[in-house]
Order: C-alpha cells, then structure tokens, then sequence
C-alpha cells in the first residue's frame, strides 16, 4: 500500500473512531437502555461503551447488539446484553450508515445488518447515525447498493419481482444475489441478500419502500426513512450534526 493511501486509511479509521467515541459521550448515560449498530464506524461506539462500563463512568446500561458480530464485539467488553423482548423501548440506538441524505434519509445494509438495524431503531427513542463525510449524498443510492433482505425460498422469483417495482421503472437497476468468498452471503437471519444497483439517485423513495416490503418474499430493505434523528457527520475538520429538521 503507498503512503498516501495508508495515510488516507488511517485518517479515515481516525474520523470514524471519533464519530464512534462523541456519539456514546454526548449520547448515553446511566441507566440507559441501547441499541448498537453494525460495521466499522459502530464498532468504535461499542468500544467506547465498553470501555466506560469497565472503568465505572457508565453503569446499569443494558445494550441490544444488531448482529451477532456486535454481539461478540459487546461480550468481549462483558457490556450486559438484552433484546428487543426483554427492553422493548431503547432510550437510544447508534449505527453506521452507508448513504445519508440532506433530509436524513439512509441506505444501510451493505454490511448486512439491516433488519436487525431497522427493528432495533425503530423501537428507539431516539436514532443516532454516525458517518464519515463521505457518506453524504444528494440523492440516495449513487454510490453503491441499495440491499434487499429475501427468503431463500425461491430467491430468483423474489429478484425479478425486486426489478419490476413500479417506482424503479423508467429508470436503470440491476439486481445480484449477494455472495461472500465464492458462497451466496446468508444473514444472521438465514435469509439473503440482493443488492439493487441504480444508475442514477432511487427515485420516489416513500413509493419505493412501500412496493419493496410489499413483495411476498422480502423480509426488510435498507431503506430507512424519516428514522434518524440526528447524524454525527466526522470530517478533517471535526464532528458536525446534521439534525432532523
Ligand atoms: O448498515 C450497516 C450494516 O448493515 C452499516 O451501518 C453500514 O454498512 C455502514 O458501515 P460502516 O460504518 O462500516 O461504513
């Protein structure tokens, strides 16, 4: 790797780690019941989170992991763990993001968390994102996936019906089975991924989500609407808040 790019990688892992350590100090406090994100930039929160229950500046927190991978990320701080049938109302839920636009509208799920992600969320009163700026988009998904959690049951009819959504006509997408080392990708929840790929930003975003949960087949999608309510965007030049307006 040159140098430039280590650097660039090392300034990145910085600013996601800032992000990470700023959300759990500004954002849980004793006695709090939270929700914890997947991926690269929650991974900092969880550690952050763990490291002030070991040294006593938090307590009586209970945290309900996102994925199994958080989870063995939170037991190896011994962060005490519940789920969403024990502490049904989280007081907060921190996460990453893959894509946020202007009105806090994202696209999660490439690190294929997402339904566990959404259902965590949308219990919590209160949804904070945490990204490096790079994440920001005009329009959302220009700069990857949109994933789609399916049933293995049929999967190829669920990818056809996926591309015959009524919003996504009249404009350029194209559907794959998510694989991983040369196998298809299954989630935590034994289902799959199919990755929507758009040419240009997802039009009709409240149409979109509505017609993708309608297909019979579809388990959750990652679009997440309307659901966060303020994003800790990390930058060279520090943290700013996009807040819900
Ligand atoms: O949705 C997610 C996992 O399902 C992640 O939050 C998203 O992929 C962002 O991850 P990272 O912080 O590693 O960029």
């Amino acid at each position: 790797m040159s140098r430039a790019v280590q650097t660039q990688v090392a300034c990145t892992e910085d600013m996601k780690k800032a992000a990470g350590y700023r959300a759990v100090d500004d954002h849980i406090h004793s006695g709090m019941v939270v929700g914890l994100g997947t991926g690269s930039t929650a991974y900092y929160a969880v550690e952050r989170l763990g490291q002030k229950i070991k040294n006593g500046e938090l307590v009586d927190i209970v945290a309900i992991p996102t994925s199994t991978k958080t989870e063995n990320q939170a037991r190896s701080w011994n962060i005490p763990l519940g789920t969403l049938d024990t502490h049904p109302s989280p007081d907060v839920a921190i996460d990453g993001a893959d894509e946020v636009d202007s009105h806090l509208n994202l696209i999660k799920g490439r690190g294929g968390a997402l339904l566990r992600e959404k259902m965590v969320a949308i219990e919590a009163e209160k949804f904070v994102i945490i990204v490096v700026e790079s994440k920001l988009v005009q329009g959302l998904g220009v700069t990857g996936a949109l994933p789609v959690e399916i049933t293995p049951f049929c999967w190829k009819r669920t990818m056809r019906c996926l591309l015959d959504v009524e919003a996504f006509q009249g404009c350029q997408v194209s559907a794959t089975l998510r694989q991983e080392q040369d196998r298809i990708y299954v989630t935590d929840n034994h289902n799959y991924i199919v990755d929507l790929f758009f040419k240009e930003p997802i039009p009709e975003l409240v149409s979109a989500a509505r017609q993708l949960i309608d297909i019979v087949g579809v388990v959750e999608h990652g679009l997440f609407l309307h659901m966060a309510d303020v994003c800790l965007v990390s930058g060279k030049e520090g943290i700013r808040l996009i807040e819900k307006k």
